[in-house]
């Protein structure tokens, strides 16, 4: 299928009678999961750290930059495909690393992973997931892995290790997250996945991890081993000199996942590293932080061009992704809006949303005058 066959198959369906299980303008998917979702995993997804002023302008940064269309560049054929990370895609967007997917839907990353797969796209699947990873690795299509790189290293390297095991291409080390930040709606409603024990499976999963506590995970250690998870989790003394470890762990391409400033950028390319995601976590680990569409410009000034460049945080329309690839993004990820559409309408949902970004996407460059992502740059904006 063609990229623009996507918006042909919602208006053919449209034009049945058959309306969209969900909503076609992903903001409003937010809304209508605050009403279809437990109040709790809803207030999990939703929230974010603090007042949620920087989840807040994530979103509003986006209206700041006006699209300016170009008419008469005959845009009949376009090609919306690209290679990232050495990752073939039908268009510049990837599923980003959502942990404890099965708080919103029984098939969790199972039926993320079944989506993806069957529309080329790729996925990130979180260390946090809530299916082991080489269960997902058996239903997905293209698939990077994401590290929350644990203290202890022989950890770190068994994760790694059944990561590549199990056909991962790409680490997307996040440093933005070594612990869960202030979010005062779930300590609001007392509200942790993991003490329902969701979100801990690639760990109990984990030969190490399991030797760690002294055998498998059962009913009578469980307490003990969400201790040991609870104190390996994240580690708050890393430094970029831990980089030449990790270096030699993986061999494929490595991404630093949560870059706001451009000295860190810099950083990472001198680490020989392969890429950065310029992320603030959706605003959900320091609120107060520049809005991260605000942190793109600077940083691909500084790196673009010498290392891949990918965002996330506020993607919730083909002009948003437009808009981040102009600034210098080479793909974007999103996280809320499929997780929403997980919980909504399990794999199909996630389908949906992917189709109404690539549509939108396709239409908004075609209309405003773009036939290939090599068409994008910065000219056509206006601020
Ligand atoms: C419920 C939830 C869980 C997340 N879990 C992870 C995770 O396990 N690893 C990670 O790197 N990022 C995680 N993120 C952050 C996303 O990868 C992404 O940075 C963020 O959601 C992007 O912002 P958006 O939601 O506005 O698209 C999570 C986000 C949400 C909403
Ligand atoms: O909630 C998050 O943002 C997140 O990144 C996370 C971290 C650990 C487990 C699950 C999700």
């Amino acid at each position: 299928m063609s990229l623009s066959d996507f918006q042909n198959e919602i208006y053919l369906a449209g034009l049945g009678g058959a309306r969209p299980g969900l909503p076609t303008d992903l903001h409003r998917l937010e809304e209508a999961a605050r009403q279809g979702l437990p109040e709790q995993a809803f207030g999990y997804v939703a929230g974010a750290a603090g007042s949620e002023s920087t989840a807040r302008a994530n979103l509003a940064v986006f209206d700041q930059w006006k699209i300016v269309p170009r008419m008469l560049r005959d845009v009949g054929s376009r090609d919306l495909g690209t290679t990232v990370l050495g990752t073939a895609m039908p268009a510049p967007v990837v599923l980003g690393p959502v942990g404890v997917l099965r708080i919103l839907h029984p098939e969790g990353e199972l039926a993320v992973a079944r989506a993806a797969a069957a529309l080329g796209v790729t996925m990130t699947l979180s260390t946090a997931s809530s299916t082991a990873m080489e269960e997902v690795a058996a239903e997905a299509g293209p698939r990077w892995y994401q590290l929350y790189w644990p203290k202890d290293r022989e950890l770190a390297a068994s994760l790694i290790g059944r990561a590549a095991d199990s056909g991962f291409t790409a680490l997307v080390v996040t440093l933005d997250t070594f612990t869960l930040a202030w979010r005062p709606r779930d300590l609001d409603q007392a509200y942790l996945p993991f003490l329902q024990g969701i979100g801990v499976q690639n760990y109990f999963s984990d030969p190490v991890f399991q030797k760690a506590i002294g055998g498998p995970v059962t009913d009578a250690n469980r307490d003990l081993a969400l201790l040991h998870w609870v104190a390996n989790f994240g580690n708050p003394t890393l430094t970029w000199d831990d980089l030449a470890w990790l270096r030699e762990q993986w061999d494929g391409p490595i991404v630093l996942k949560g870059i706001q400033h451009p000295e860190d950028a810099r950083r990472a390319v001198d680490a020989g590293m392969d890429g950065i995601v310029v992320s603030n976590h959706g605003g959900r680990q320091v609120n107060g932080a520049i809005a991260a569409l605000d942190a793109l410009p600077a940083i691909a000034s500084a790196v673009g061009g010498e290392t891949t460049v990918l965002f996330d945080s506020g993607i919730r329309s083909g002009a948003d992704i437009l808009k981040a690839l102009a600034l210098g993004a080479q793909a974007v990820m999103i996280g809320r809006p499929y997780a929403y559409a997980l919980g909504l309408g399990g794999e199909e949902g996630v389908r949906h949303v992917l189709r109404c970004l690539m549509a939108d996407l396709d239409l908004t460059m075609a209309l405003s005058g773009h036939s290939t992502l090599a068409d994008i740059t910065p000219a056509l904006l206006s601020r």
